[in-house]
């Protein structure tokens, strides 16, 4: 992964940084990266995710997922960092096995997904960190209750990925289910390179030793600069834009196929450094397809946002055919390939004419190899923006009302949170 900042200086951008904060905000860099040394020598909770590139056991987990090879598809049950690091190597990937993603409970959804597989040759991946999250669990119910129902016997064919303990973990001793154990010390989104993100991978055929490979390159270019180290430059480029206004931050990667990486890093971001009234909050966008809906904002807005660009140095081509259509010949005979750079490189260039800050994030392919380091990479970022703000990157104490609440709300105990929910300020207009 390289990182150009060019266009985050002030030369560029507003709000901009001045070229000669670079070296000051360098010297934080070196601390940041002396407190995260010593949180993954000591295996600390948190830092431990950037310890995976040297404790993941690959040959455990493809041993593992050896009884579901075959299979015709996955069905992954799982939620947040339980399903989007897996997702956004299913989806960058190509592979014979599909791979489906029960990461939300709407019944409309779920009961056309499972009318559409064919559940006697698929394989049930349960993953939950907690082994309580109430949309894995009730998901998983009802696959059960749809293989049972087309007389396909579902402990054959499901594995689980949890911890010590929880009712997903009760669950699968109860029904003696091979399981694989979440790594200790790793929130779940930042647990991709683990048995979190590699099993179902592993089954859809993927090199999850080249994806590892790659995370083990972006680890080994971590040092106490930000000057040859592309993570923490990133990580700490988006904080430094952030208190001095960017309060946004757009995720623009110019590859479908990196669609839902623009989502993994949405929690990331947003679920890591939103705490104490601060973060940065991710947007996910797509390039080119959102030069069509979300630029006119970006350019025109308020001036409160950057972008991050994820661009694709080489990929499969397609070529434009020639036509002596008015107006349209100087398309013919190029390629969407040369299309999408253009296009790229024209809106980069727009936003730096509108003085809106950019960041230009460039991997080589997509492929196993630059995921894994581009995952890597983005996970040290976030680690490293996180020790700049000052904040506890590695919890989520902010999402347990609602959850309490929901809870409550289905008799599943008392919860003060539950009756709040019946006192919503009601204004209705219809
Ligand atoms: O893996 P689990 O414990 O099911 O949690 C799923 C997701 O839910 C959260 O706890 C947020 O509710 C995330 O941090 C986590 O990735």
């Amino acid at each position: 992964m390289r990182v150009d900042i060019g266009n985050a200086l002030d030369e560029v951008a507003t709000p901009g940084i001045p070229e000669d904060a670079l070296d000051r905000l360098d010297s934080r860099v070196a601390d940041a990266h002396e407190r995260i040394a010593e949180g993954r020598a000591a295996h600390e909770h948190g830092y431990e995710s950037l310890n995976l590139p040297e404790t993941v056991d690959t040959g455990a987990i493809r041993e593992a997922v050896e009884p579901f090879q075959g299979s015709e598809s996955i069905i992954n049950v799982g939620i947040g960092g339980s399903a989007l690091g897996s997702a956004t190597l299913s989806s960058a990937l190509e592979s014979d096995v599909d791979a489906y993603y029960l990461d939300n409970v709407d019944p409309e959804w779920i009961e056309r997904l499972l009318e559409e597989i064919d559940l006697s040759s698929t394989a049930v991946n349960v993953v939950s960190r907690s082994g309580t999250t109430a949309e894995t669990l009730s998901n998983f119910l009802v696959v059960q209750q749809a293989m049972e129902d087309e007389g396909v016997d579902w402990a054959e064919r499901t594995w689980v990925t949890t911890g010590e303990s929880g009712n997903l973990r009760d669950l699968a001793d109860k029904h003696d289910l091979p399981s694989l154990k979440v790594p200790d010390g790793v929130p779940g989104r930042f647990s991709v390179l683990s048995t979190v993100g590699l099993a179902s991978a592993a089954l859809q055929g993927h090199d999850i030793d080249a994806i590892v490979e790659g995370a083990r390159d972006a680890e080994r270019s971590l040092s106490g600069s930000l000057y040859d180290s592309p993570a923490y430059a990133y990580g700490a480029i988006a904080h430094a834009l952030d208190i001095r206004g960017a309060g946004v931050n757009a995720m623009m990667p110019y590859s479908e196929s990196l669609e839902t990486f623009a989502e993994w890093y949405a929690q990331l971001w947003a679920e890591s450094l939103g705490k104490d009234g601060l973060g940065q909050t991710p947007v996910r966008a797509l390039g080119a397809t959102d030069q069509h809906s979300q630029l006119q904002l970006y350019r025109a807005g308020p001036h409160d946002k950057m972008v991050t660009f994820v661009q694709v140095a080489d990929r499969d081509d397609v070529a434009i055919p020639e036509t002596d259509l008015e107006g349209l010949s100087y398309l013919g005979g190029s390629s969407l390939g040369e299309l999408i750079d253009a296009e790229f490189e024209a809106t980069e260039a727009s936003l730096a004419a509108a003085d809106v800050p950019n960041v230009r994030i460039e991997i080589d392919r997509v492929d196993e190899y630059n995921l894994g380091n581009l995952l890597y990479n983005m996970k040290a970022a976030t680690v490293m923006a996180g020790e700049l703000y000052g904040i506890d990157t590695y919890v989520q104490p902010a999402v347990e009302w609602g959850k309490k609440a929901a809870r409550g709300l289905l008799g599943g105990g008392d919860f003060e949170e539950a009756d709040a929910v019946a006192e919503k300020n009601v204004f209705e207009i219809e």
